[in-house]
């Protein structure tokens, strides 16, 4: 089962426990438009490269479209289908104004100089412009994009329709971006498991956590995590894996990746099979790299009691099914997630308001947004006598179906 089937899967699990009108249904599924677009840029050496683009609008029945854009070989038509729908549940679940969206490159940005992956975000804005905006459809940073790729977005995009610094999130704060955005997705993180472990009686100092992905998201969930006691037993990225049982020094491990361009040979830890990591002894699994990660093969292993999916999608069904019948507690991608695009939210408010908040106002907007998010999932679960991800998709699909019905369906 490929992501959007998964997806589907749970988005019609969901209507049928609010039970849905089968047309209303119908039409939540099915997406606003979805883009495709061809990019040809001349690499350094001169000669042509072409790459497909896609963009994904998937509801604006709640605001206007949000989501990231993803350079990645593995970017096709079904998975930003899949992950432009989880953003219309995500942004529904933390209940701020926008719909849903998803957008991303078949490229691989780490055979990409700066200059032409410059040319190619400034292409494929080219393609799209028209199609985004500040109250239609508004891009933020996912895997294999930062900072640096919305600035260049914004940039080309102001040439056609004037400076507009909410076309866009996750930017510089020099251009406007928010500050604590960076660290938004993997603060969420920590208020999420957070909330998690305190109904459990539990909390995150003395806890062992194993964490895949050393990007934007799984640094500064490490980082945090680390802060505040948490004992980060295993990190694994793309170049393989390293794990001390006594805890990793974050910070350390940073500096190591940041001058060796690897995490591998680090003092601080023993190296380890990277595909150990998702098995790999811990109370807290976090995975926050790909999506699909977590499937039949290796779902039995795991040896987690909770999985925080900070990453989209990690989970797929059947792994759920597995995983739930020894009782792991997974808090779902749609909720454990959306620390990120609740901050892009504040950086879009900012921008129009033109005004800047202090990080703290930032920070602890964003707790209280993940906090009320984890007691309304809760609620629905009690509601629905079900998990917590039917619990959030219940929240999340109810609130659109709300907003679509109170729109009406007259031509
Ligand atoms: N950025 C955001 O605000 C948000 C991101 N997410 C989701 O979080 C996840 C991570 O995104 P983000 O941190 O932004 O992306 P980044 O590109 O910053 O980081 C991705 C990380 O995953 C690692 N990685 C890639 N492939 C593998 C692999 N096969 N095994 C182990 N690690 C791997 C990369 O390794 P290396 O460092 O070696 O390249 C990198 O450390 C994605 O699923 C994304 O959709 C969700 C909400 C918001
Ligand atoms: O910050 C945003 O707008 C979107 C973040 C995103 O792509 C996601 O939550 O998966």
């Amino acid at each position: 089962m490929n992501a959007l089937q998964a997806t589907n899967r749970n988005f019609r699990h969901a209507a049928r426990i609010l039970g849905l009108d089968s047309k209303l249904e119908k039409s939540l599924l099915i997406p606003f438009r979805e883009i495709k677009v061809e990019c040809t840029i001349p690499k350094d050496d001169g000669s042509l490269v072409s790459y497909v683009g896609f963009r994904v609008q998937h509801d604006n029945a709640r605001g206007p479209m949000k989501g990231g854009i993803r350079y990645h070989p593995e970017v096709d038509p079904d998975e930003v289908n899949a992950l432009a729908q989880l953003m219309t549940w995500k942004t529904a679940v933390a209940d701020i104004p926008y719909g849903g969206a998803k957008g991303g490159i078949g490229c691989n940005p780490r055979e990409l100089s700066n200059s032409e992956l410059e040319r190619l975000t400034r292409v494929f804005t080219q393609k799209i412009h028209d199609l985004i905006g500040i109250h239609t459809d508004v891009p933020a940073p996912d895997m294999g994009t930062n900072a640096q790729t919305m600035a260049w977005i914004l940039d080309e995009y102001s040439k056609f329709h004037g400076h507009s610094p909410a076309v866009v999130t996750g930017k510089p704060i020099d251009l406007g971006g928010s500050l604590g955005r960076e660290a938004a997705t993997g603060r969420g993180v920590v208020f999420a498991t957070e909330a998690l472990l305190a109904e459990h009686g539990k909390q995150i100092k003395n806890m062992t956590f194993a964490i895949q992905g050393f990007g934007n998201v799984g640094y500064w969930a490490s980082k945090l995590i680390h802060e505040k006691g948490g004992k980060v037993v295993a990190v694994s990225d793309i170049t393989g894996a390293v794990t001390n049982p006594n805890g990793i020094d974050i910070q350390e491990l940073y500096k190591h990746k940041e001058s060796t361009g690897s995490l591998v040979n680090f003092q601080g830890a023993d190296d380890m099979d990277p595909n150990e990591l998702l098995v790999h002894d811990c109370d807290v699994l976090i995975p926050c790299a790909l999506g699909g990660v977590l499937n039949r093969e290796n779902a039995g292993s795991v040896k987690a009691k909770f999985i925080i999916e900070a990453a989209n999608h990690p989970t797929d069904p059947e792994a759920d099914e597995i995983l739930s019948k020894k009782g792991v507690v997974i808090l779902p991608d749609i909720y454990a997630n959306a620390g990120g695009v609740t901050v892009s939210y504040f950086e879009w408010v900012q921008n129009i308001q033109g005004f800047m908040w202090d990080e703290d106002k930032v920070n602890t907007e964003l707790q209280r947004y993940m906090t009320r998010a984890f007691h309304n999932i809760k609620n629905m679960c009690k509601t629905h006598d079900c998990n917590l991800r039917m619990g959030a998709f219940t929240l999340g699909v109810n609130r659109v179906a709300r907003a679509t019905l109170l729109r009406g369906w007259e031509a």
